[in-house]
């Protein structure tokens, strides 16, 4: 296990989190002024740190130690390992390769959106499913939902998730292509240049009436979904901001 060292804190870096788990960082850890990203080979970053060669179970054994379960909602996100006594809804998922431990604040933010929503019985797709967190989520919730994910990597980890789970959520690889029309709602932890992209995509995948839940926005690139998605047809529902990260809710409503 390779393990890039930079200087700062959780929160200094956050912006540069998604860009490490794209390049297939396996885990992020705090110590003493620094962060610490593991990746099973060393890859190309712009940000300047040391690398370090660390003995495979030495990282793992650490990082499954210091993980913690995480609150979200009336969720409770466990690693296999973790016992939890509260009253809230379980979602146990093997930490792997995949993105969504429940760890990141977009993770959290996005499940709380969805226990918000009335979804019992609604068409859910989880665009950008990683984990299959909020898929399994929403499954929970009575949804019918589909997860994909461009990383065909992670469909497997999503599947064993969604079956440890007992959560009835499918998986398949790709984009808004392999998506099944129409939804009521779409779920998508991605970033805000793809949600520009995407926003009128949105529109032909969901229903009038339907919701969007974005988020893996920068709060400084807010402004350029909001515009993308008013122009595609949608209305802002609600905002939430934890640290830089935004999540927007929208409805589509076509012909207001
Ligand atoms: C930030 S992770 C979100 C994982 C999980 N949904 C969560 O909220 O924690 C983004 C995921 O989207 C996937 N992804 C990136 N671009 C995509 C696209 N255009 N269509 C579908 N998935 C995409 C990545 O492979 C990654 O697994």
């Amino acid at each position: 296990m390779h393990v890039f060292r930079l200087t700062g804190d959780f929160e200094t870096l956050d912006a540069y989190t998604p860009l490490f788990f794209d390049l297939g960082a396996r885990g992020m850890e705090e110590k003493e002024g620094e962060v610490w990203v593991y990746f099973p080979t060393r890859v190309e970053l712009p940000l300047p740190g040391e690398w370090l060669e660390l003995e495979d179970e030495d990282w793992l054994e650490a990082w499954k130690r210091d993980l913690q379960p995480v609150r979200a909602g009336p969720f409770v996100v466990l690693a296999p390992w973790h016992t939890w006594e509260g009253p809230e809804r379980r979602i146990v998922l093997e930490p792997g390769m995949a993105f969504g431990t429940g760890h990141h604040e977009t993770t959290r933010m996005a499940l709380e959106a969805l226990a918000r929503e009335p979804i019992h019985g609604a068409r859910v797709l989880d665009l950008g499913t990683g984990s299959g967190i909020l898929a399994i989520a929403a499954a929970m919730r009575g949804a019918e939902v589909l997860g994909v994910d461009v990383d065909a990597s992670v469909i497997p980890q999503a599947e064993a998730n969604a079956r440890r789970n007992q959560a009835p959520a499918r998986f398949k690889v790709g984009s808004l292509e392999a998506a099944e029309p129409p939804y009521d709602l779409v779920v998508a932890n991605l970033y805000a240049e793809l949600h520009q992209t995407l926003a009128p995509r949105y529109a032909e995948i969901l229903r009038p009436g339907g919701r969007a839940l974005l988020t893996g926005i920068l709060a400084e690139r807010e402004a350029g979904v909001l515009r993308a998605m008013e122009d595609a047809g949608f209305s802002l529902l609600s905002r939430r901001q934890e640290g830089e990260w935004v999540l927007l809710a929208f409805r589509y409503s076509p012909e207001d």
